[in-house]
């Protein structure tokens, strides 16, 4: 059978139905009882910026598709509008879901002396006086009230603000308050007289503001316990003072999210800078496509909202507690009570790698595996600080793409291009929300004397490559790292990503020729080792897919491992399929979006699927293919999405060492043994705890990395020192008792 017929839809899960999937593993997080509180926090914290981030790109995308009648069926068989409809049907009872796990989770905190205020009207009258002495001095002077009547219209709201709607009454001469004047001289300048229906009722909203805090600790009604009160309910329960001479009749805190998909025509842009700027601008102003409203929201005051911003029924989520719940991981961050928070992990020396000695000196004895965060960022750090001094390095190359606010890398790069080294960053603007920040540090690196080169136009360059050109004694010689995740050392610390550090030839001089290509366009005849997207990458995961279907028709042993964040490409599902068919295993760790389907018989029956989802963020990609024997194991900065694929400039590079290969196929199998974190797909797509046999112990993969890391640590800690004994037993199993 070809490829062609594995592409029915009934073969398929729709993508955006299957992520929703994965943001309930998320919140399944947060439902674990087992785990700190505050982490749970923390979970339920990222379901609710996930969720905003599926609106804004995802959801946004598919209503410009409807708005265009656009009804082109997706590879599950689903259209725009169908595939909108199920979402609004599961996003709702998410939404409902998560609200419920907030209301526990609020609850459990009160009874830890942690406690939020869910309404003013809890308030006794000491805080009373503390929350209107706060709305006076820090609140009152950052607000903008705006009315709105026949003459003024409706606000623009900004994408993702909060806000507090109110409808107002008139009160004509209240002494107190001044004598309305000002409003009878407004009343009159639109040629109305009081008592026209402009006099009766008003709709107003206030931005709550974002520069200051979202929560405010206030005095707790009992010692040794903390109390907070969020900004919206200061500002409601103050709101009178910013409507002078009206009555305030009803105040209630909206939310709304617009359509922030960038579509950049890259091909039209003449400085890709200056439409990225532009284009920022108008983010704000996109569509609205979701209105959060308090359940039991003043019907007036949503008819008013719902008219104003052209919103739908199914488009407005009425919310059983505080709007927007991304507070809640500043909340988890709280000082002190470490026993409602988990044990924390620092990141360990990396097992080849010592930060102490000369970087180069020991690429050159051994390529270098680095596995993050269980192991630390530091040699990529160190590789780039020590090539910026060194007098023998000639030249950097990088690709950025997300870096942190005060990168160490950045200012190693400027340091390097001062010190004299050519040095040429490829920096990726295009990354998602992160656009302004790459800007600003672009420009610092030109600034510093950097070539800031700014990928190839409509391709986001995505691979994780840095390359150290440097004279030795034996002529040139490069050293690259190359990477499954960004340049960002604070993400290293929570994203579980794996790094190589090489000085082989044949790698080395693939990565001049790839950055040869961003720079100059060049292509090269052939790549020795490494397979780039878009024109390469496809045709290699396609063939090595292949290679293993017909040694499994061959009747020899075919195995497929897999592990990355989404994978939802119909052809390389396809080629999944045919190979399963034919007999290859397949394994697959797939942490997000899986349109794969298991368990169709004949089909796919060889495949199993599995997610982990825990403390760190599952981010690496890795490909073990079993080739007859003789396997090959790579990694890369690609999932098999067709983004990755056809999209965007990625990499895909091979691990040959046989020592660092063991250890990746090492990790792999530690993943396909999890039984805690992980969660199997079943024939129906839902997604299981695995059920472990009698006697199995229980094994958490990012645990089980997390001890072996300190385990390799302490042994090489052993090994420097002659007194210690240096035989070591690695840890082999978690405890059973270990959550
Ligand atoms: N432990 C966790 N579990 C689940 N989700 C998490 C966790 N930690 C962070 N996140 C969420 O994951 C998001 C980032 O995931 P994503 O796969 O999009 O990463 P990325 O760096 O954008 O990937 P890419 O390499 O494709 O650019 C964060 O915005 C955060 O909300």
């Amino acid at each position: 059978m070809s490829e062609n017929n594995y592409l029915k839809h009934e073969y398929f899960y729709n993508r955006e139905l299957s992520w929703i999937s994965f943001n309930y593993r998320v919140l399944s997080e947060a439902q674990d009882n087992k785990l700190p509180l505050l982490d749970r926090l923390r979970f339920l914290a990222i379901t609710a910026s996930n969720l905003d981030e599926f609106f804004m790109i995802r959801v946004a995308s598919l209503k410009d598709m409807v708005q265009v009648n656009y009804t082109k069926k997706d590879i599950a068989g689903m259209t725009p509008g169908e595939q909108l409809s199920a979402i609004s049907k599961k996003t709702h009872e998410l939404v409902h879901d998560q609200y419920d796990v907030y209301g526990k989770l609020i609850s459990k905190l009160s009874d830890n002396g942690i406690h939020l205020i869910s309404h003013y009207e809890e308030l006794d009258d000491r805080q009373e006086r503390y929350v209107n002495e706060y709305f006076r001095s820090e609140v009152y002077p950052v607000l903008t009230p705006m009315a709105v009547d026949s003459a003024r219209p409706f606000p623009l709201i900004q994408n993702k603000s909060l806000n507090i709607g109110a409808i107002l009454k008139f009160k004509p001469s209240n002494k107190k308050d001044g004598n309305g004047q000002f409003r009878e001289l407004y009343v009159s300048h639109q040629g109305k007289k009081q008592g026209d229906n402009i006099s009766d009722t008003d709709f107003a909203t206030v931005q709550v503001p974002s520069g200051l805090p979202r929560f405010v600790e206030i005095p707790a009604k009992n010692d040794g316990d903390k109390c907070f009160i969020l900004l919206e309910q200061i500002i409601e329960k103050n709101i009178d003072k910013l409507f002078v001479n009206y009555e305030v009749l009803s105040a209630f805190p909206y939310r709304i999210m617009r359509n922030a998909d960038l579509s950049i025509d890259e091909d039209e842009a003449a400085d890709l800078l200056i439409e990225i700027q532009r284009q920022l601008k108008k983010r704000q102003w996109g569509q609205a496509i979701r209105l959060e409203v308090e359940d039991g929201i003043d019907k007036k005051l949503l008819k008013t909202l719902k008219k104003e911003l052209n919103i739908s029924e199914e488009d407005i989520f009425k919310i059983n507690g505080p709007l927007d719940l991304t507070f809640l991981s500043k909340l988890a961050g709280i000082e002190g009570y470490d026993d409602l928070k988990g044990k924390g992990y620092t990141p360990q020396p990396a097992k080849w790698i010592d930060a102490n000695k000369n970087i180069f000196d020991q690429i050159k004895e051994h390529d270098a595996l680095l596995n993050h965060p269980y192991e630390t960022f530091e040699p990529v750090i160190e590789l780039v600080r020590q090539a910026s001094k060194d007098p023998d390095v000639l030249a950097i190359k990088q690709t950025l793409y997300r870096v942190s606010s005060h990168s160490p890398i950045i200012a190693s790069l400027a340091a390097a291009a001062e010190n004299g080294k050519q040095v040429t960053v490829l920096v990726e603007l295009k990354a998602r929300f992160d656009e302004e920040n790459n800007i600003i540090w672009a420009r610092k690196l030109e600034k510093a004397g950097c070539h800031v080169i700014y990928g190839l136009v409509g391709l986001k360059t995505h691979s994780k490559i840095t390359l150290v050109v440097r004279r030795e004694e034996d002529g040139i010689r490069r050293y690259v790292h190359l990477g499954t995740g960004n340049y960002n050392d604070s993400t290293a610390k929570i994203y579980t990503d794996m790094g190589l550090l090489t000085c082989k030839k044949a790698i080395g001089e693939d990565a001049t020729a790839f950055f040869n290509m961003l720079s100059g366009y060049s292509e090269p005849a052939a790549w020795n080792k490494l397979a780039v997207a878009p024109i390469w990458l496809r045709d290699r995961f396609t063939e090595m897919i292949n290679r293993e279907t017909e040694f499994a028709k061959a009747g020899k042993k075919a195995f497929i491992k897999a592990k990355m964040n989404s994978l939802c490409d119909p052809g390389i599902i396809a080629s999944l399929y045919k190979a399963s068919a034919a007999g290859v295993k397949i394994d697959l760790v797939i942490r997000g979006i899986c349109c794969l389907k298991t368990g169709i018989k004949g089909i796919s029956d060889n495949i199993t699927v599995r997610s982990i989802v825990g403390d760190f963020l599952e981010h690496s990609r890795i490909f073990y293919f079993h080739n007859n024997g003789f396997e090959e194991v790579y990694m890369g900065s690609a999932d098999w999405m067709p983004r990755n694929l056809d999209k965007r400039v990625e990499i895909l590079f091979p691990v040959e060492d046989e020592t660092l290969k063991e250890e990746i196929i090492h990790i792999l199998d530690i993943q396909f043994a999890d039984n805690v974190k992980a969660r199997v797909m079943q024939s129906d797509g839902t997604y299981i705890i695995p059920p472990r046999k009698i006697g199995q112990k229980k094994l958490c993969a990012q645990q089980y990395f997390c001890k072996e890391a300190i385990a390799n640590a302490n042994e090489k800690k052993h090994q420097r020192s002659a007194t210690y004994n240096t035989s070591f037993e690695p840890l082999l199993h978690i405890d059973d008792e270990e959550k």
